[in-house]
């Protein structure tokens, strides 16, 4: 008979059905293995029937790379994949999860702390939607993203990734998985993957479960607590993620109750896929299968043996293919693996590369190219920056507001602070690497100073000095109107972003001291989450969190300015000091500095 699998007229169980009895253990287990772009060519993806390639944080095809230059790799490794035996095309994913961070010139959009103080699930959907045209520009169809952990100590090098520290909000934030996947159809299959065409991607939430509520935020660690407060708290973005239709699940590096997450059948098998109906595939971590055993690597046949037995279906390997797959082999061929459970693995591969239209759609639209980078899409994060700013303070006790503040000054403008004038430390860790960069040179944006030069009156005098030393103030400080410090945290990712300390690096307080001492300042913060501000909150006339913005800065000032009012209301509780955490909405001992949902408003000038 024809190769019904290749027929997208039949029924997708019966394609499913046909393609896997066709397939031998060596196929079925190259469709398990993801590895990483560097050790993806053509031959190798032919030779182990590789079902899918990622790239890591910062894997690019070369510096600065264009989008053409990303169709081209990707369409290559296609080639590889689709010249098997049974042409089977490799599904290529990427962490998309603030814009498509890892390529040159991408629109990078706030982080999901910013995007959860929108309170705005719409928003999400829209950037959703504008995110997956522009990965779709480069040729891949498959995101690491959302991240719907429920961050629950912002000591958590990873807690800006969150969207909330509170359950319902992340729920409904899972807005931006219809975004990115396109709404699924009402009254279909509960937990069925979906996507509805070829200017979406598939979408995987991450990471199952409880990576927000490890002990003192220690990335990848182990979070404690009874199945119920698992289920209250960081179980509810994966149901709403399930009814979405989200292709796949990425498992946490961390423990539940001593428990790798990686090795925990009960979780992935029994409720995940069983009590929660997932029809996607589940994915490993990077090297998560290695992760399982202290030191990592340790026994990998072991780690594999848990991993797969648990309900791993594909393993982010991402470079060891050869030891994986022959440790998998080996242990199917033992009988220490049924069949059944690769069978299972791969006949959920296989619906999400159905579903998405892959085996009809395995190359990538030329066309899309342009839709990198657009201004429609930078003018939407624009947006975001704008509905992400919280503003904490508004005015010294007494005094009247400060902002919005005025665009025509009689003296001038200072704008001082590391903050202001860098790109990079605006848009965080995930942003051309893997930990982001400083400095103005890593792609292309608007800087907050950019901003604010812009917004103002022409002819107006805006002054920048990074750190204004004593004198330079003593000196000047009759001169301006005011000043605007932006202070805030060097970019971060996974555990470089760990820190039990919580306070603004330096130089941010000094120059707050400086500056603000003598002249009528607002603070911009630029940071992952709430730090310490006790010390130098008296100090500021006003402050305005500002998480991390992404390249289209130009939305600070225009809220500062009052083109458009602060509607931002805090998506996490700020802490006084971090001798109180973790300390979340709804607990008993609640004394924060700002409380969950504070916001202060003013209208548009
Ligand atoms: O980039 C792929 C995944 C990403 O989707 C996960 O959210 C994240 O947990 C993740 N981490 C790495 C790399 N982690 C790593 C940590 C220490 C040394 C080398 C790599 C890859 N990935």
């Amino acid at each position: 008979s024809a190769d019904r699998y290749k027929d997208p007229s039949q029924p997708l169980n019966t394609r499913i059905d046909d393609l896997l009895g066709r397939m031998t253990l060596a196929e079925k287990i190259g469709q398990m293995s993801q590895i990483e772009r560097e050790k993806a060519t053509p031959d190798v993806i032919n030779k182990y029937f590789i079902g899918s390639v990622l790239s890591g944080g910062g894997s690019v095809p070369e510096k600065n790379a264009p989008p053409e230059a990303w169709v081209g790799m990707v369409n290559g490794m296609q080639s590889g994949a689709l010249s098997t035996r049974l042409g089977i095309p490799i599904i290529y994913g990427i962490d998309a999860v603030h814009g498509h961070g890892n390529v040159y010139k991408a629109t990078i959009f706030p982080h999901n702390v910013g995007l959860g103080c929108t309170r705005d699930p719409e928003l999400a959907k829209r950037i959703g939607a504008a995110v997956a045209l522009e990965v779709r520009a480069t040729g891949i169809p498959y995101i690491f993203a959302p991240c719907v952990a429920v961050c629950r100590d912002p000591r958590w090098g990873r807690c800006y990734e969150s969207f909330s520290e509170h359950p319902e909000l992340v729920q409904n934030m899972t807005s931006i998985i219809s975004g990115f996947q396109g709404e699924i159809p009402a009254g279909g299959t509960l937990g069925v993957p979906f996507m509805a065409g070829q200017r979406n991607v598939a979408a995987c939430s991450k990471h199952y479960v409880g990576d927000g509520g490890t002990t003192n935020g220690i990335n990848e660690n182990n979070t404690v607590a009874t199945f119920h407060e698992l289920l209250s708290i960081h179980m509810p973005p994966y149901y709403n993620a399930v009814i979405r239709g989200v292709s796949t699940v990425m498992i946490s590096y961390s423990s539940w109750n001593g428990l790798k997450m990686h090795a925990n059948r009960f979780l992935i098998t029994d409720f995940l896929k069983k009590e929660l109906r997932f029809r996607g595939f589940v994915i490993s971590d990077w090297q998560g299968l290695d992760r399982i055993t202290t030191p990592e690597h340790a026994d990998y046949l072991l780690s594999i043996k848990l991993g797969i037995l648990a309900g791993i279906d594909m393993v982010m390997i991402p470079f060891n293919y050869t030891e994986f797959i022959d440790g998998l082999t080996l242990l199917v061929n033992n009988g220490t693996i049924p069949m059944s459970r690769i069978d299972d693995a791969v006949r959920r591969i296989l619906r999400v590369k159905f579903t998405m239209g892959l085996f009809e759609n395995p190359y990538a639209d030329p066309s899309l190219t342009g839709e990198l980078g657009k201004q429609e899409h930078r003018d939407l994060a624009r947006e975001a920056v704008r509905k992400s700013l919280v503003l904490l303070k508004n005015g010294k006790p007494g005094d009247k507001p400060l902002l919005p503040l005025p665009k025509k000054t009689y003296g001038g403008i200072l704008v001082a602070g590391s903050h202001a004038n860098d790109l990079g430390s605006q848009c965080g860790g995930w942003t051309i690497t893997w930990q982001g960069l400083t400095g103005n040179n890593l792609t292309a944006g608007t800087t907050i100073l950019d901003g604010i030069k812009r917004a103002v009156v022409p002819g107006t005098d805006v002054v920048y000095s990074e750190n204004p030393d004593a004198g330079f103030i003593q000196q000047n400080k009759a001169r301006f109107d005011y000043a605007i410090v932006v202070v805030g945290e060097p970019p971060y990712a996974e555990t470089f972003g760990d820190n039990l300390n919580l306070t603004i690096p330096a130089p941010g307080p000094a120059i707050i001291q400086n500056v603000c001492g003598s002249i009528k300042c607002v603070v911009v913060l630029v940071s992952g989450r709430p730090l310490v501000l006790e010390p130098y909150i008296n100090t500021m006339n006003a402050l305005v969190a500002a998480w991390l913005p992404g390249t289209e800065g130009q939305g600070v000032a225009d809220v500062l300015f009052g083109d458009y009012g602060f509607t931002g209301k805090l998506s996490r509780t700020w802490f006084r000091s971090v001798n109180q955490l973790p300390m979340n909405v709804g607990d008993a001992r609640y004394d924060p500095l700002f409380p969950f949902g504070f916001g202060l408003e003013t209208q548009p000038s």
